[in-house]
């Protein structure tokens, strides 16, 4: 397997907690790796050091010159801030001009296409805070497209929203790799992380298994890793 990137023995965490003790893993190049795993094992910490705003305490990320493009929680977003879809979905081209720069027509052609690939388009001149969760999402991930990543992190992209939205978020992650990119992508739907190349099973800070989804989703893994918990949801459970 050709790795897109390598993740070598990293341990990462926040001030003196740690919370990835120690996680090697290769993602495939031009594919999509999906990151599965109970509350707090760790993957939102794991998509940051991917992107570069964790930094790790030990090891090491090799990235191969990909730039990544970070698509965070939809509760992680702030919603007070005074901007429009529009606005928003232009931050994602300051990854590549620099802040604050004036936008080329060039660049307003991406931001209108990536809008467009969402579905938002007609929702443009919204103000970010006045959208539901779901369109909100949907501008997030057109923000991250934006950004013409060759490393696309997506953190929970589809949870919460409507079937139609789930499968327009599912579209744009196999377009994307298919394009090129590799993909990351946390993720609590069993159905979706079956469609990935690739699979990393995170418990406790640890990688517990990866490899094909089809080998690493067992019953027998899931039922160890979740116990009790909330598993990740099949389409029969919906
Ligand atoms: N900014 C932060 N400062 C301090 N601790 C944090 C921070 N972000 C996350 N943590 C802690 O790190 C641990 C792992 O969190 P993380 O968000 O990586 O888990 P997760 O697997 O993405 O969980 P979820 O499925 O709930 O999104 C948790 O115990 C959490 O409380």
């Amino acid at each position: 397997m050709m790795h897109g990137v390598a993740i070598h023995d990293v341990v990462a965490g926040y001030g003196r907690r740690v919370v990835l003790k120690g996680i090697s893993a290769g993602l495939p190049e031009s594919a999509v790796t999906a990151v599965v795993g109970p509350n707090g094992s760790g993957k939102s910490t794991l998509l940051g050091v991917l992107a570069g705003v964790v930094e790790p305490a030990g090891g090491r990320v090799e990235r191969e010159g990909r730039r990544p493009g970070y698509v965070f929680q939809r509760s992680a977003a702030p919603d007070a801030l005074p901007l429009t879809v529009r606005d928003t979905v232009a931050m994602g081209r300051w990854a590549l001009r620099g802040p604050w720069r004036r936008l080329t027509a060039a660049d307003r052609a991406v931001v209108d296409a990536c809008m467009s690939r969402l579905g938002i388009l007609d929702l443009a001149g919204r103000q970010l805070g006045a959208l539901s969760g779901g369109q909100r999402q949907r501008a997030l991930v057109a923000q991250g497209l934006a950004q013409e990543p060759g490393l696309l992190l997506l953190d929970e992209p589809a949870t919460g929203l409507d079937v139609e939205a789930a499968r327009l978020i599912g579209a744009v992650i196999d377009e994307e790799s298919a394009a090129g990119v590799t993909v990351v992508h946390v993720t609590h739907d069993l159905a979706a992380a079956m469609a990935a190349r690739h699979c990393l099973l995170l418990d406790g800070g640890r990688l517990v298994a990866q490899g094909p989804p089809g080998e690493v989703l067992t019953p027998q893994a899931l039922r160890g890793v979740f116990g009790g918990r909330p598993q990740p949801v099949g389409p029969r459970d919906r």
